[in-house]
């Protein structure tokens, strides 16, 4: 099927990233393919999103689906590999990427989950002119890779509804950034295929607040994710050299 034109990348989105997602997507689900850091550090990201979410939100965690009735929008969804946990915990989840074949196998893998998920191949700028806003936004490992960092955080934030949440997650460029998450990753630990990352396009904590801010919203913290090489895991940090997320809210 051809999405219609108006759903197709517009500007947020490079051409070339498109294509490196297009060709890595079959391996998503793959624990130990090209993704491997994304489901390593996942448990980890999705319990920050969770904590905001109840702070947000005042929500009981005791209950089956504790966000039931509140929607969510993810970002640069990939695979599905925030949604789905997303959805199990109640929310009603939209996953949008610019990648038209993630969308296809993520749809395909809710599906064969039993999950109602909705998948888009857009961009935010997109949602943004249908007028749409959710009460939580999730935007993790995308800013990296768009075409202008501040015009795509204004659609993030502009898609957030009064009251509501965002959470989002990057690289920071720093020359740490750039041995551990560039040479370490790609070559040493051949953990992402090579050219995964352009560092020069890893985003500072102030350029991502500050774009947020644009957008609309208050910046609620920061916390790193660092990862242990002895123990083989990662972790809650403030170190905010390399891997960090930040979450920000909406005046009600
Ligand atoms: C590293 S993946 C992150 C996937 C997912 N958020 C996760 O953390 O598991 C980055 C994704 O962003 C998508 N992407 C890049 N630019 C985009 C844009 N301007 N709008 C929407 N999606 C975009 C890519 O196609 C890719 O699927
Ligand atoms: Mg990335």
């Amino acid at each position: 099927m051809t999405a219609p034109s108006s759903e197709r990348p517009a500007s947020s989105a490079l051409d070339n990233e498109v294509a490196k997602f297009a060709a890595m997507a079959d391996t998503w689900w793959d624990p130990d393919g090209p993704f491997k850091p994304l489901h390593t550090f996942n448990p980890k990201r999705l319990a920050y999103i969770r904590d905001r979410a109840v702070e947000r939100f005042g929500r009981d965690m005791e209950q089956r689906h504790p966000f039931a009735g509140l929607s969510l929008l993810d970002i640069g969804c990939g695979g599905g590999l925030l949604c789905e946990p997303m959805a199990r915990l109640g929310f009603e989840v939209t996953g949008i990427d610019a990648t038209e074949k993630n969308t296809k196998i993520a749809a395909v893998h809710a599906e064969q989950s039993g999950l109602d998920i909705t998948y888009r191949n857009a961009t935010p700028e997109v949602l943004v002119a249908e007028g749409k806003t959710f009460d939580v936004v999730l935007t993790m490992e995308v800013v990296e890779h768009v075409a202008d960092v501040d015009a795509f955080l204004h659609s993030c934030g502009t898609l957030v509804a009064p009251g509501g949440l965002l959470v989002g997650a990057t690289l920071n460029r720093t020359m740490k950034a750039f041995a551990l998450a560039k040479v370490g990753a790609e070559y040493v630990l051949r953990w992402l295929p090579k050219g995964t990352h352009d560092w020069k396009k890893f985003v500072r904590p102030s350029e991502f607040a500050a774009g947020l801010r644009v957008g609309g919203l208050t910046i609620d913290g920061m916390v790193g994710m660092t990862f242990n090489p002895l123990a083989g895991e990662w972790s809650l940090s403030r170190d905010l050299d390399v891997n960090y997320m930040i979450a920000a809210h909406k005046a009600g």
